[in-house]
């Protein structure tokens, strides 16, 4: 049997990709446009941690107390809805997505996240997804689906990721660049390359550029 490039394909079974990388180094929209192109879904795993984040503010819950945190998660049962286009979240009938990218939920998320009882959860609700998807966050490759066929880490300066959010937020440059470093050094704990990734400096390319890197170096599948 010949082997065929996966573009395009419909790969059943497992997980293919999994992109990782610092804040805002483009991990859902990269993983976005290569779910698109490989016909499956994509699943965010950063939405998972920042609803619970929402939760807890919402509720007036200390951010570092595991124990009321899990509490709230179960009574407030989380809904990942993992689409190519986009993923939502969802917590109960009520939509969070929109929530989920504010200051605050920024501001407070690693420190939630940095919880092992939260990871184990988050876990959990990720490994209980039907396969195949392209996943993406901080730990895809290393501690969730360390299978998967093909692992990615994105990466870009500081000021370069600022410049980008700037189109989205309505801070400026430098307060964003500040952000994103306290928020990596937070993260850094859960963040990084597996030995298998291929790391990727998005910084010279094009979203597109990154999407076609990827795409190209996926390895081919037996037809
Ligand atoms: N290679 C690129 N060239 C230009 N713009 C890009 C590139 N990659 C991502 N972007 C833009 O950068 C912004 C951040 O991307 P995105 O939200 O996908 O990052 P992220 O890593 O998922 O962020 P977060 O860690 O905060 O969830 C978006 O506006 C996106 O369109
Ligand atoms: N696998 C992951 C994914 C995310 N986190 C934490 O959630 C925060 C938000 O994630 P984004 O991908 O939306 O930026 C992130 O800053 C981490 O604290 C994680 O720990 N592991």
């Amino acid at each position: 049997m010949r082997a065929a490039p996966l573009h395009g394909t419909l790969y059943t079974g497992r997980v293919i990709v999994t992109i990782d990388g610092v804040a805002a180094s483009g991990k859902s929209s990269v993983a976005s446009g290569v779910a698109r192109a490989l016909g499956v879904p994509y699943v965010s795993s950063g939405l998972l941690y920042r609803a619970a984040t929402l939760l807890a503010l919402e509720a007036g819950a200390p951010l570092d107390d595991a124990r009321a945190l899990l509490t709230h998660l179960r009574a407030h049962p989380l809904r990942l809805e993992a689409l190519a286009g986009g993923n939502r979240l969802w917590a109960g009938e009520r939509e969070l997505t929109d929530e989920l990218h504010s200051t605050r939920v920024d501001q407070g998320v690693s420190a939630v996240a940095a919880l092992p009882e939260v990871r184990a959860w988050v876990d959990a609700q990720l490994r209980a997804l039907p396969e195949p998807f392209v996943a993406e966050g901080r730990d895809m490759g290393t501690n969730v689906f360390p299978q998967a066929g093909a692992k990615f880490y994105l990466t870009a300066s500081p000021r370069v990721r600022a410049e980008r959010r700037a189109q989205e937020r309505p801070e400026d440059v430098p307060a964003i660049e500040a952000a994103l470093i306290e928020r990596d050094r937070r993260d850094r704990v859960q963040s990084a390359p597996a030995p298998d990734a291929r790391v990727i400096d998005t910084g010279p390319l094009s979203l597109e550029g990154v999407i076609g890197t990827i795409l190209a170096a996926l390895p081919a599948r037996s037809a």
